[in-house]
């Protein structure tokens, strides 16, 4: 990394230059950091180029918290073959700890020095954590960073902060049983559907979202492909969501493992799965009424044919074994825009969660289900997650998952009563059934299986055989 590769660092430093000895330490360090974590995107593929486009000390080392600093970074990294990808980074700087003693006392050290300063990842030390909390009940700017609130948003003192040990695509951090803050870890310009969607919910009074609390965003910070000479220009100016607060549902359990716990012992989870299927119906209506809703015509349908067409096509390319199921996957979505093409073709678009399955839902001890993570599939550009898409993308998300939960233990039949159950309490809510729609149902539940396609081979290739045994039944149906 040379220097000028940060010229459009606007750098945001008390009192000092940050960026040159941050510029000639995090090169090194990130090289060796990024690629082992669970949300960098480029993973396998050669890392070139490290630019700076944001750097922030929200807490100077020498300030608040004596020698400890809190810095805030985006970085854009650029590796062949991708776009290039920002990436949010709140590191600790410390000029005592030795860097093998935060290895073992705060978990991921990033690396050091810095400035004579040690480097670590700073959700895992309470104190940063904290202060990064003290920071957001506060609305107002930190150089580029803005931070907002809810107005009746609360903060009762000496929350205790934790990391999330979930799998998750995210840094999250729990504070007491009181708030979790979702720190976003790859970020584009333009308000993230997380935010977006779960405010609109809890402004309209819906039981099934956790209500944000406070937020942050990055301003005026071109990053990412939107730093591109020739980028895509969409969210190109807007904010950039780094991270949300919300409410915290403690003794709640994820639907996974409710559902994997069910066909281990090949249970009844009936009952369960209709109640799943009436919140997200009471979602969707809560979405409908908050944001836009449109219809597509012949030709839009047809388009959106053509998209999930051409996403089965570069999926085989990629992901051997989906090839000898495409042919006969692509009639599902020839159908579709046959339906586009006839009189039936109007489809109604709203606003949807986008990227639904089991484990985005939470049962509480009341036995309510709340959706989370409303980010929509971590994979698509930010501007395609925000768009309004038929409601029977979400409802062919969760039939999906219950797919997999069956095949994840190896018990197949035990899907088929399950997702029944989930539309039947969907459509006492609905007032529609999406078996009545098999041509829209049928195409978004393959669009949907050769999207998880491509997610196992690339995150988790030992679970690649559950999506490619649903393309293989949907290649026989679509026949
Ligand atoms: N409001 C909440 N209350 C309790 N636990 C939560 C809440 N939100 C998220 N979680 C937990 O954190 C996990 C990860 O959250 P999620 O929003 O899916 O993150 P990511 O987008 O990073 O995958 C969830 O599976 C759940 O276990
Ligand atoms: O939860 P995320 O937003 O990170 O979503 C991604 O990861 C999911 C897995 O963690 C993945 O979901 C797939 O596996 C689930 C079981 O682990 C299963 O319930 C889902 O039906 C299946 O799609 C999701 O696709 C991906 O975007």
């Amino acid at each position: 990394m040379s220097d000028s590769s940060w010229t459009r660092a606007p750098a945001v430093a008390a009192g000092r230059d940050l960026v040159p000895g941050l510029l000639r330490s995090l090169d090194p360090l990130l090289r060796g950091w990024l690629p082992r974590q669970r949300w960098f995107a480029g993973k396998g593929l050669p890392i070139g180029r490290f630019s700076l486009a944001a750097a922030t000390e929200l807490v100077p080392p020498g300030g608040a918290l004596g020698p400890l600093g809190l810095l805030h970074v985006l970085v854009d990294v650029e590796q062949p073959g991708r776009a290039p990808d920002c990436y949010q980074l709140l590191l600790g700087a410390h000029p005592l700890l030795p860097s093998a003693l935060v290895r073992t006392a705060l978990g991921p050290a990033v690396g050091g020095p810095y400035d004579g300063l040690t480097l670590y990842d700073a959700p895992h030390d309470p104190r940063l954590a904290a202060a990064l909390l003290e920071r957001l009940r506060l609305p107002g700017r930190t150089g580029p960073l803005r931070f907002s609130t809810e107005p009746n948003a609360q903060f009762p003192p000496g929350l205790t902060p934790r990391v999330s040990t979930a799998e998750q695509s995210n840094t999250s951090v729990v504070y007491g049983d009181t708030y979790i803050l979702k720190l976003f870890r790859r970020v584009s310009p333009g308000a993230n559907p997380d935010l977006e969607l779960s405010r609109a919910l809890a402004r309209a009074g819906s039981r099934r979202v956790a209500e944000p609390a406070a937020w942050f965003e990055a301003v005026d910070v071109v990053c990412g492909a939107a730093g591109q000479e020739d980028g895509p220009a969409e969210g190109a100016g807007e904010p950039t969501t780094l991270g949300v607060l919300q409410r915290f549902l403690p003794g709640s359990t994820d639907g996974w493992a409710l559902a994997l716990a069910s066909v281990a012992e090949d249970g009844d989870f009936r009952a369960e799965a209709a109640a799943l299927g009436a919140a997200t119906a009471e979602v969707h209506q809560a979405l409908a009424e908050a944001l836009p809703v449109a219809s597509l015509d012949g030709a839009a349908v047809q388009r959106m044919a053509a998209a999930m067409t051409r996403r089965l096509e570069d999926t085989a390319a990629e992901v051997p074994a989906v090839r000898p199921y495409a042919s006969a996957l692509r009639s599902a979505f020839d159908d579709l825009a046959e339906l586009g093409a006839g009189r039936a073709g109007r489809v109604t678009v709203q606003r949807v969660h986008g990227d639904l399955h089991l484990g985005q839902t939470l049962r509480g001890p009341d036995g309510e289900w709340v959706l989370i993570d409303f980010e929509g599939e971590p994979a698509r550009p930010l501007a395609e997650r925000r768009r309004p898409a038929p409601p029977v993308q979400d409802v062919a998300g969760m039939l999906r998952s219950f797919d997999y939960a069956a095949h994840h233990s190896g018990n197949g039949p035990w899907a088929a009563p399950h997702r029944d159950a989930f539309c039947t309490g969907y459509a006492a809510v609905a007032g529609t059934d999406p078996r009545e729609h098999p041509v829209l149902i049928r195409a978004f539940e393959t669009d949907k299986a050769v999207y998880e396609a491509r997610y196992e081979a690339r995150h988790r290739p030992a679970w690649l055989p559950i999506p490619l045994s649903a393309l293989a039944r949907l290649a026989t149906s679509a026949g």
